[in-house]
């Protein structure tokens, strides 16, 4: 597990384009027949894919000093690649391209597993601390919160589908979603908007190979991008905005933690402050 510490936005604005990238993009997440994770120490969330040939059983590592991976953390997991299968202490769900699982604390074996290991599934997860155990419960987007955002005129045209969030998957902090872009538009979340009560990791994908996203992240009167390429992640502190522009349409997870669980609970940057 890869660690990574958390960050003042007084250095931040120093910072290189190589130290930027060191310190909030996470690269390599899917890898076949590996899990990789990584956690920060912002709200200690555990960012993470696994990716299995073979079925694959998630292991706690030493840096959590758990018995299991969630004896005191949940987890929201989605599937963004071919069909597979998340067992939860025996219980089989078969995950379809961007089915979703919330995965309460307490489940001991998690297992991995693809339908066709040539075409494996990519589960993407995100992972906080919790106090209490919530049901696990089998996500299908269709059945989730929509919210349709923008418009083709100001190139930020886009759904936003609540996966994990009060009222429709209890959690103890975590709450999760997937924006996707409609064509022709390229800006996700500009408007933008910090929430000092939350932290937020992004992962992007259904991307091109030749396309990029702009990440905008820093303090609004301090923006610094990250360029990022298909199935990227990158953490947002709470001090920051996390908004993006790319080459083409693409598709976000948006996972937060922290505070409070209220998805407009969001201090807005106005236009006239950003620079
Ligand atoms: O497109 C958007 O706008 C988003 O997806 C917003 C994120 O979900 C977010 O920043 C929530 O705080
Ligand atoms: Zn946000």
């Amino acid at each position: 597990m890869e660690i990574r510490t958390a960050s003042s936005p007084r250095d931040v604005k120093h910072y290189t384009t190589d130290r930027l990238r060191e310190e909030f993009l996470i690269q390599d997440l899917f890898t076949p027949g590996e899990i990789k994770t990584v956690y920060s120490h912002i709200d200690r969330i555990i960012t993470g894919a696994a990716v299995p040939v073979e079925p694959m059983i998630l292991t706690a590592g030493d840096e959590i000093r758990a018995d299991y991976f969630l004896q005191r953390r949940e987890m929201g997991i989605i599937n963004i690649g071919g069909k597979g299968t998340v067992t939860v202490d025996g219980t089989v769900y078969e995950l379809e391209r961007k089915d979703g699982l919330y995965i309460g604390m307490g489940a001991k074996d998690i297992v991995f597993a693809s339908a066709d290991g040539s075409n494996p599934a990519k589960f993407y997860f995100n992972s906080a601390p919790a106090h209490m155990t919530y049901p696990t419960v089998f996500i299908k987007p269709e059945n989730c919160v929509q919210v349709e955002l923008g418009s083709l005129e100001e190139s930020n045209h886009r759904v936003i589908t609540k996966y994990i969030l009060p009222g429709q998957v209890e959690s103890c902090q975590l709450v999760m979603g997937m924006t996707s872009l409609k064509p022709g538009s390229v800006w996700n979340t500009m408007p933008c908007h910090t929430h000092d009560r939350r932290m937020e990791v992004y992962l992007y994908f259904d991307m091109t190979d030749d396309s990029l996203v702009f990440h905008y992240m820093g303090e609004p009167s301090e923006t610094r991008h990250i360029v990022m390429r298909n199935e990227e992640a990158v953490i947002s502190p709470s001090w920051s905005i996390h908004s993006g522009s790319g080459t083409r349409a693409y598709t976000f997870i948006w996972g937060m933690v922290g505070e409070n669980q209220a998805f407009d609970d969001m201090d807005g940057a106005s236009m006239a402050e950003i620079r």
